[in-house]
């Protein structure tokens, strides 16, 4: 009979067409709680730092685990542009995996829990994201139309009510906000919380209320469980994370290069946002759209602020400089596919941001080498990069 159930649970949505990527240092104990939503996605797991470690993966997933060895074994010289000791790594599982689909998450975030206490399947939200329309051109001021219980509201152009391809979907993040070290530096206790309701399991309310006015008197704890997707208009910028995003691998995948970070680099934590930057000048030339919002995970561990304050504090004093280098640039019409917005993208790269650092240049070849990896990886007579399927029964 368990058998016959086994067999009877729902086909999860994209089951076949979908990755989940994993950057890693640690064991991966944190797929226990994900089990009844990641069960049946092949995951791509990014083994960073030393590749003799051992990393315990909990038995029954489907996966393929590539560390360093296996990273300069597959791109050779070009394996010169997957960062190392950085999660900037995990760009390595977009440019082998052979689907349509990435998620990718970090090993220290847990399922979450939505105001009504059910878990969420943040997965699920995030296919639905990115299999739904955006609205990048014009803003719906009721959030995403097509979600459950929205619409357009009045006085949205009928004409533009088909919306546009969804490239991204980028999700959010309860307890542990990402929040850069300067700001974890002055905020150490706070937290992106629902309400107290884990405080039940040790205070009445009575307790509960001192709680929260001590708190309230102490440090200001933002509760920010928003329910809502929303499309980021053309021609604005986002700081992407990591952490828990979604994107259409086919459309963006070649502009998803989470650049050099890390070991031997004089910048680190700007994996995402780099990417971020990049890809949407891209979603904007090519018209796609980029939602932010729903999903929520539980992001369960604060990284040390002052070793994250030594590894941005370059980006910090560099974006006030790059970024307006990126709201300012137009790419040529000419660029009509991805890599080639990509590689117009990294010659700017170098004349505009070279003159500010030479870590720029640095940069820009690195890129131009991602766009030739990526190539020689997922090209129709392309390499052929698969690990051994580390199934365990
Ligand atoms: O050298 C490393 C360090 C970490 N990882 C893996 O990357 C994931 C994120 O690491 P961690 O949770 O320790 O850092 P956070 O500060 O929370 O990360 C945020 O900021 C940096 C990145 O942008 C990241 O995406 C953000 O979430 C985790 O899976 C580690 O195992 C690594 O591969 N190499
Ligand atoms: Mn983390």
């Amino acid at each position: 009979m368990a058998q016959l159930y086994s067999s009877m649970k729902p086909t999860p949505m994209l089951k076949d067409e979908l990755d989940i990527v994993i950057p890693t240092i640690r064991n991966l104990d944190f797929l226990e709680m994900w089990r009844p939503f990641f069960e049946q996605y092949h995951l791509i797991i990014v083994q960073d730092g030393d590749p003799s470690r051992t990393i315990n993966i909990p038995k029954g997933f489907d996966y393929e685990l590539y560390n360093r060895n296996d990273i300069n074994r597959i791109l050779g010289p070009k394996s010169s542009c997957i960062s190392f000791k950085d999660s900037a790594c995990r760009c390595f599982g977009y440019m082998v995996s052979k689907k349509k689909y990435i998620y990718t998450i970090d090993d220290d975030c847990f399922v979450a829990k939505d105001p009504s206490g059910k878990e969420i399947n943040a997965l699920e939200q995030h296919i639905k994201n990115l299999l739904t329309p955006s609205t990048p051109h014009f803003f719906n001021t009721l959030y995403d139309p097509y979600g459950d219980g929205a619409d357009f509201v009045r006085g949205y152009p009928f004409s533009m009510r088909e919306g546009a391809i969804t490239a991204v979907s980028h999700g959010l993040w309860l307890n542990i906000p990402d929040y850069d070290a300067p700001t974890q530096l002055v905020k150490p206790l706070e937290r992106n919380s629902r309400k107290f309701d884990n405080a039940h399991l040790f205070l009445n309310d009575e307790e509960i209320n001192a709680y929260v006015l001590l708190i309230g008197l102490v440090f200001v704890v933002i509760c920010r469980y928003v329910d809502a997707v929303m499309t980021i208009p053309k021609g604005t910028l986002f700081p992407m994370c990591g952490m828990n995003l979604a994107f259409d691998r086919e459309l963006i995948g070649p502009a998803m290069y989470f650049g050099l970070m890390g070991d031997g680099q004089p910048i680190g934590r700007y994996d995402d946002m780099w990417a971020g930057w990049c890809v949407k000048v891209i979603c904007d030339h090519m018209g796609w759209g980029v939602k932010t919002g729903l999903p929520y995970i539980w992001h369960s561990k604060a990284s040390n602020p002052f070793v994250n304050l030594r590894k941005e504090y370059n980006g910090i004093f560099w974006q006030e400089e790059a970024i307006p280098f990126f709201q300012s640039l137009t790419l040529p019409k000419e660029c009509t596919s991805v890599q080639q917005c990509y590689m117009e993208l990294a010659k700017l790269v170098k004349e505009k941001l070279g003159k500010m650092d030479p870590y720029f240049i640095k940069l820009a070849d690195g890129m131009v080498t991602w766009i030739e990896a990526w190539e020689e990886l997922n090209s129709p007579d392309g390499i052929e990069a698969k690990a051994p399927n580390g199934k365990d029964e």
